[in-house]
């Protein structure tokens, strides 16, 4: 199936608001290496709505969030994200915000540099010191990142997602590694993106906390994705 033939392509200079869409995929395959971690992904993904993506461990879960951020070209099949191909680097990457699972910060950079980086390379203002507090960071503000525990960098990259709020928030395994506290914050803060509008995608191994911000759940199995039924 083609999308060419559903939609009007968009370039850069097209405003997504013209896909009613945040992610369409047909029948995406990727292979790394000798591996093929994608067989025919196919999936639609309505603006504003909240994705938990569930797999066990290495089903690709990562694999396909990266391929949506646009940081690993899909081997055959076509993909759009708010109408832009998903081959369109520099629109993906201005629409698109992945939190990795490490994370994905600048060691050498403190708290508040990685947040200040984050906004000015979107030229976005906010208030960064407000939103470390609101993480629970007001005190690692002046810290490395490399220096910080490892849910303390997590409650970072929560804060600079929550920040940057782009359009397609894609946030991989958020709460790994974080205690009670700071599970509590990723819902919290996730829920207020959705608020805002954001389309959301939670890869996670914990269906009923992330289904809280992300209700409707599909599930990466043998390189497909199925839809999860149940509540
Ligand atoms: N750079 C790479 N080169 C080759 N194979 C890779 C590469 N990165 C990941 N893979 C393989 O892709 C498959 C999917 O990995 P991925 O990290 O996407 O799984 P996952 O669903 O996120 O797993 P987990 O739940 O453990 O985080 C695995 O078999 C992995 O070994």
């Amino acid at each position: 199936m083609s999308l060419s033939t559903s939609l009007t392509p968009s370039t850069s200079d097209t405003p997504h608001a013209t896909s009613p869409h945040a992610l369409q995929l047909r029948d995406l395959w990727l292979r790394l290496g000798r591996e093929v971690i994608l067989r025919g992904v196919t999936l639609d993904v309505p603006a504003g709505e909240g994705i938990t993506l569930l797999g066990e461990n290495g089903a690709g879960k990562t694999t396909l969030l990266r391929v949506l951020a646009s940081g690993l070209r899909p081997t055959r099949g076509e993909g759009r994200v708010l109408g832009y191909d998903l081959r369109d680097n520099r629109a993906v990457r201005d629409h698109v915000h992945l939190m990795p699972v490490d994370a994905g910060l600048y060691p050498d950079l403190t708290g508040t540099e990685n947040l200040d980086f984050a906004l000015r390379m979107h030229g976005q203002h906010a208030d960064v010191a407000g939103a470390l507090r609101r993480v629970g960071l007001e005190r690692a503000a002046g810290r490395r990142a490399r220096f910080l525990s490892a849910g303390m960098r997590k409650r970072l990259a929560l804060a600079r997602a929550w920040l940057l709020a782009r359009p397609v928030t894609l946030v991989d395994e958020p709460f790994a590694n974080l205690d009670e506290g700071g599970r509590a914050l990723v819902l919290e803060l996730l829920g207020e993106l959705r608020e805002r509008g954001v389309t959301l995608v939670v890869a996670a191994h914990e269906p009923g906390l992330a289904r809280q911000v992300a209700p409707r759940a599909v599930r990466l199995a043998a390189g497909r994705v199925e839809e999860e039924r149940g509540a």
